[in-house]
């Protein structure tokens, strides 16, 4: 049972005046209500002006005692203006519920004769009070729930007068008061049952009707002594067969008026000092229940001893504190209020009444069944609960055990990423280096086609730099071995880990756990092969813009030369193929396309292939071998090729750079050879230095050639024996370089498929020169003739002279 502190609650009532009252003109009022839960006792009279010998004194007048204009808080304020059913929504109302859930509830009136009290509880005519109220609502709240509970409802009507304890209903007494384990008890008192809330109200009258009165100055029917009507209830859950018993007192106490304001003597001043005693006692009782006392003297009074489960008990009490706001009462108005500041400080212990003892059998057996079935559904889930973690899916776990499972296989992953980071980068060096290998090579067969003079000597820089590259990929090669063993270590400590998992209840957890792990993994190598896919994406730029420049070379030349034959006759009918199919390249309808579209099929003479030089993600590692032509290849296990690694071989072939056109056989003339010569016509050639643009130089040719069409064949046969048309090639390539150069071509990113195509250009536009460099040569021989003199004027324009 769990047991809960509550303060009691205190609230005010203030009368209105009475006839009395308003009769006398000396009178003031000494309460202002400041809002619901705020009173000011003893307020400055604003209005009241002090007049001395007829003047307005603006200072106070010092007959008067100083007010003492007391703010007071308490739960509720209820004004004048209130009536007993505003008054019992507010507060009683809420006790009922408080009964019905098992809760002992307490009302008592407090205040001097007259303030108000039996009003507050009993009314008058067809003003019901609270007691009233309160008990209808109890009958209508049974009302509801008969369905569930059993009710027996009781009643008792006591007064304490001079001390004794009488029953009001049957007007007997004086009755006694023991105390047992229940608390206190009064002797002989039987209890009245009733069954509707009429019942009780006519108890209530009669009970009323036998309570001492007496009148007094300040009320004409005074009571006297203290009432206390309480209605018992017992309640049996109509299911559990549980029982509570609960008690609903309430309280009209007699006047705690100073003795003198009764003006009693005699009886009424025995009546008095013993009303003064119950009440010093209440009083006491408040005072250190206030200050959290342990020793309360409630045995000091009959009434003390009544209301002792009321204050301090196990008991949600209410007090209500009836006052007069008229200075006729001040002193007892300000101990009203004073005494219920000091109740406002106590805290009762609440606990719900349910009787243990008195329980029927049948109530524990069910309660034993119940609770047997509970234990049996539980045995059953825990079952299910084992039987899920056995197989894998159970979701409950040891956090602990989590932990030392979570951890380990994050150093595991850790170090995983980590091997896996280093073997993939020793990849991606080595497929570099493949790559840079296959360029050289590419390189090496150009220089053979372009070189036209001192070939070895030209070849061994790029054969022995080819050389270093590959003592650098084998090298790599046992990198890879390296880092690919530390990557399989990695790999089985986590394929035991797993293992270890597949024994945890923690499987199902685990398992999910390993799948983000290995999500992680996966991601880390495809971001390493976008990051090396960029690495060889920048070699090929690099080679592309320099096939650029060279292409761009190759064409000025090529234009240049087909120049200088001037005629198509000059050219063979090979060359004028080639130079047909170079315009078609140049134009995008030649065999050679750039072609957006994703292509599987890969043909060997076409561009080289972007996935050649891919890092293999997977466990594969790429090795190498020697060909029958003593090349290095790049060989695939499966094919049977020699290797000398037993790591798995990437499928793809080192192959060999794809030209078209074959290098001369015959060494080439050095055209670095001045040779002076005239032509039959004894027209001399004057060789200068070229600074125009190509253009110029063109347009002259042009305009040589529109006047002297006749010597077209010998210009160009002595333009190519000497050493001007190199000249003349370097200074129009000079200038289309640096045009070039603005438009930042390492930028632009080429497909592999352009590079070729530049590669193809400069092998044939080599090749074109060379084969018109072999026949000009063998025609200038085989003429005999005088040489003519060839001459070229430093305005750049070439002419010839007669
Ligand atoms: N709030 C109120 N509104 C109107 N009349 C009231 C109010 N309170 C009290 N009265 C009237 O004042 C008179 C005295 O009230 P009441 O008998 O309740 O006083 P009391 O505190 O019980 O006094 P006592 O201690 O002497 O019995 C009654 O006539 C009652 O009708």
């Amino acid at each position: 049972m769990v047991a809960e502190k509550a303060n009691i609650k205190v609230v005010v009532r203030v009368r209105p005046y009475n006839s009395r009252e308003l009769e006398n003109h000396n009178q003031r009022s000494i309460i202002r209500v400041v809002d619901k839960t705020t009173i000011l006792f003893d307020p400055d009279d604003d209005d009241e002006e002090f007049f001395f010998q007829g003047n307005k004194i603006n200072c106070r007048d010092i007959t008067k005692k100083i007010n003492k204009k007391l703010t007071m808080e308490f739960h509720r304020v209820f004004d004048t203006d209130c009536d007993n059913l505003s008054i019992f929504q507010e507060t009683t109302s809420h006790l009922v519920d408080s009964v019905l859930e098992g809760y002992n509830c307490s009302v008592f009136v407090y205040g001097a004769t007259g303030a108000g009290k039996t009003f507050t509880m009993l009314g008058s005519g067809n003003c019901p009070g609270i007691t009233y109220l309160t008990m209808q609502d109890l009958f209508m709240k049974i009302g509801e729930k008969t369905v569930t509970h059993k009710f027996d409802i009781g009643v008792s009507y006591l007064e304490v007068y001079n001390e004794n304890v009488m029953n009001l209903l049957t007007k007997s007494g004086p009755l006694k008061l023991r105390e047992d384990s229940n608390g206190v008890v009064v002797s002989g008192l039987i209890l009245k049952p009733i069954t509707n809330a009429d019942e009780l109200l006519d108890l209530l009258a009669l009970g009323n009707s036998n309570r001492t009165q007496h009148p007094t100055d300040a009320n004409a029917e005074s009571s006297r002594s203290h009432a206390v009507f309480q209605v018992h209830l017992r309640m049996v859950d109509r299911k559990t067969g549980q029982k509570r018993t609960v008690k609903l007192s309430m309280i009209d106490l007699a006047g705690s008026e100073r003795a003198a304001s009764t003006k009693g003597n005699g009886l009424r001043f025995k009546e008095g000092a013993n009303i003064n005693k119950s009440l010093l006692a209440l009083g006491n009782c408040i005072n250190k229940l206030a200050d959290g006392m342990k020793h309360i003297p409630y045995r000091d009074s009959n009434l003390t001893r009544i209301l002792k489960d009321s204050l301090g008990g196990n008991c949600q009490t209410l007090m209500i504190s009836n006052v007069s706001q008229s200075s006729l009462t001040y002193e007892d108005t300000y101990n009203t209020l004073k005494y219920a500041s000091r109740a406002k400080k106590i805290r009762n212990t609440l606990r719900k009444n349910v009787l243990k003892s008195n329980m029927p059998k049948e109530y524990y057996i069910k309660k034993v069944n119940d609770q047997n079935d509970e234990l049996e559904k539980l045995a059953a889930k825990c079952k299910a609960l084992e039987a899920q973690v056995a197989a894998g899916a159970g979701k409950a776990f040891d956090d602990k055990e989590v932990k030392t499972f979570v951890g380990k296989l994050d150093i595991l992953y850790a170090a995983l990423l980590s091997a896996q980071e280093q073997y993939f980068n020793a990849q991606s060096n080595h497929q570099v280096t493949r790559l840079r290998i296959d360029l050289k090579d590419r390189a090496i067969e150009r220089k053979k086609i372009l070189i036209l003079s001192k070939p070895t000597a030209d070849f061994q820089s790029l054969e022995s730099s080819r050389d270093r590259l590959v003592q650098q990929f084998d090298n790599q090669k046992e990198e890879i071995k390296l880092w690919k063993k530390k990557y399989d270590e990695k790999l089985r400590d986590i394929t035991k880990a797993s293992k270890d998992t597949k024994n945890s209840k923690l499987q199902w957890f685990l398992d999910k756990y390993i799948q983000g792990k290995e999500s992680e993994v996966n991601r880390s190598k495809k971001d390493y092969q976008v990051i090396h896919m960029k690495r060889i994406n920048k070699l090929f730029n690099t080679e592309i813009v320099n096939f650029s420049k060279s292409q761009n070379l190759a064409l000025e030349m090529l234009q240049t030369s087909y120049y200088i034959f001037l005629s198509d006759d000059a050219l063979d009918s090979d060359i004028k193929g080639k130079y047909a199919k170079l315009d078609q390249m140049i134009n995008g309808t030649g065999s050679v396309k750039f072609d957006m579209s994703v292509d599987d099929t890969h043909d060997e003479n076409e561009a080289p292939d972007m996935s050649n030089y891919d890092i293999n993600v997977d466990d594969n590692v790429p090795g190498v071998g020697i060909n029958s032509n003593g090349k290095r290849v790049y060989q695939n296990s499966s094919s049977g090729a020699s290797s000398d690694s037993d790591i798995s071989i990437d499928s793809v072939q080192f192959k060999k750079p794809r030209i078209l056109i074959q290098a001369p056989k015959t060494p080439p003339v050095n055209l670095n050879e001045t040779i002076s010569f005239s032509d039959a016509h004894n027209s001399t050639f004057e060789v200068g230095q070229m600074k125009n643009s190509k253009n110029d130089v063109i347009r002259g040719i042009l305009s040589d050639h529109s006047n002297n069409s006749g010597n077209r064949n010998q210009i160009s046969k002595a333009l190519l024996r000497t050493n001007l048309t190199q000249d003349l090639l370097k200074s129009v390539s000079s200038s289309r370089l640096q045009a070039t150069k603005r438009f930042s071509p390492g930028k632009v990113v080429k497909s592999p498929k352009a590079s070729t195509f530049s590669s193809r250009t400069i092998a044939a536009t080599a090749k074109f020169l060379n084969r018109q460099k072999q026949r000009a040569t063998s025609t200038s021989t085989s003429d005999g003739g005088g040489v003519p003199k060839v001459r070229i004027n430093r305005t750049a324009s070439l002419r010839v002279k007669k």
